[in-house]
C-alpha cells in the first residue's frame, strides 16, 4: 500500500516513498537523481522497492523527461502515475495566478505542503514559500489561504554562470557569505546569496503590508541548507515541503473514506 512521490525539478528528480499517502506518513526510501541519469533507476535503485499502490509527481522538466521518467516506471510497475497540475483551488489552497495551470506545478505543491504545516502549528496566518532549487521562486499566501502571487529569479548555480559568461573577469572559485566582499569570490558568492534573501525580504514585507501581520516563512529545494543561515527574516527550513504538498494532495484525493 506505498505511496511513491516525485518532484522532477530542471536539475534533478527527486523521489521518496511513503507507508501510506498521508502526511507524517513513515518514510521507507528516498533518492535523487541528475536528469541524465534517470535511466538508471529502473535498474538501480528502484528495484529494491516493491510496487507502489500510488504514484503522484509534480514535473516542470520539459517532456521528454517526463516521457522518460513514465518508461522507468512502466518497465518496473504496473502503476499508472498521477502528475499535479496547478489548478483554480486544492487542498485548501486558492489560486490567484492569472492563468492557474500556467503557474508551476512545483511552486502548487509546495505551497500545498506550506499550508498544511501552517494550519498543523497554530491559528492561520500568512506566509511565503521559498524554493531554492535551479531557479528560486518566492510565493505569498494570505491568511485565508489565498496565493496572491510570487516571483520567480535566477538560482544561485544559473547566476554565477551568467556572469561567467557575459563578463571577461569573473571566472572564480566559490567564496564565502559575508556582510563587506573584499575579493571577486566573496563578492561573487555573496551576491548571489544576498539576491535571493533580499527578495525573500521584500515579499515577507509586501506580505506583512498587505495582511497586517508577520507572516511565516518557510523555505525549501536543493540549496536552501545553503541560503538557510543568510536569510535576514527568520525562516523556517524544510527539506520536504514538495514530498509534504504530494502527501497532502494525496492524501485527500486518494485515501479511502
Ligand atoms: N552544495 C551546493 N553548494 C552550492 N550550491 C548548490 C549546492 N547544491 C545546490 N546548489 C545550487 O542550487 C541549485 C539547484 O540545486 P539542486 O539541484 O540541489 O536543487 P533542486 O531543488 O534539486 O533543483 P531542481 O528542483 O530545480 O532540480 C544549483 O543551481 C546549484 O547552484
Ligand atoms: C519557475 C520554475 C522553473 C521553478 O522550478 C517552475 O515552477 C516553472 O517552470 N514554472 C512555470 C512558470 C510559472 O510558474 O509561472
Ligand atoms: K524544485
Amino acid at each position: 500500500m506505498t505511496f511513491l512521490a516525485l518532484d522532477v525539478g530542471n536539475t534533478r528528480l527527486k523521489w521518496a516513498v511513503y507507508e501510506t499517502p498521508c502526511v507524517g506518513a513513515k518514510l521507507l526510501a528516498h533518492g535523487a537523481q541528475f536528469l541524465e541519469n534517470i535511466e538508471t533507476l529502473s535498474d538501480g535503485e528502484w528495484t529494491s522497492l516493491a510496487e507502489p499502490k500510488w504514484v503522484l509527481g509534480c514535473v516542470v522538466a520539459g517532456d521528454p523527461v517526463k516521457r522518460r521518467v513514465m518508461e522507468q516506471l512502466d518497465e518496473l510497475w504496473d502503476t499508472q502515475p498521477q502528475w499535479v497540475v496547478s489548478t483554480a483551488s486544492e487542498a485548501g489552497v486558492s489560486n490567484g495566478y492569472d492563468h492557474p495551470a500556467r503557474l508551476g506545478s512545483d511552486r502548487w505543491v509546495a505551497m500545498i505542503g506550506a499550508r498544511q504545516r501552517l494550519l498543523a502549528s497554530g491559528p492561520p496566518r500568512p506566509c511565503v514559500v521559498v524554493m531554492v532549487g535551479t531557479a528560486v521562486t518566492v510565493e505569498a499566501i494570505d491568511t485565508e489561504g489565498r496565493f496572491l502571487g510570487g516571483i520567480i529569479l535566477p538560482g544561485h548555480g544559473i547566476m554565477l554562470r551568467a556572469l561567467e559568461s557575459g563578463t571577461a573577469g569573473l571566472h572564480v572559485p566559490t567564496g564565502d557569505v559575508c556582510d563587506f566582499p573584499t575579493n571577486t569570490s566573496d563578492a561573487l558568492t555573496s551576491g548571489g546569496t544576498f539576491a535571493i534573501s533580499g527578495a525573500v525580504q521584500r515579499m515577507a514585507d509586501n506580505l506583512q503590508r498587505h495582511c497586517g501581520v508577520v507572516p511565516a516563512v518557510y523555505m525549501t529545494g536543493g540549496a536552501g541548507w545553503k541560503m538557510a543561515p543568510s536569510m535576514s527574516t527568520p525562516c523556517e527550513l524544510v527539506d520536504s515541503l514538495i514530498f509534504d504538498g504530494l502527501l497532502e494532495i494525496a492524501h485527500r484525493r486518494m485515501a479511502p473514506g
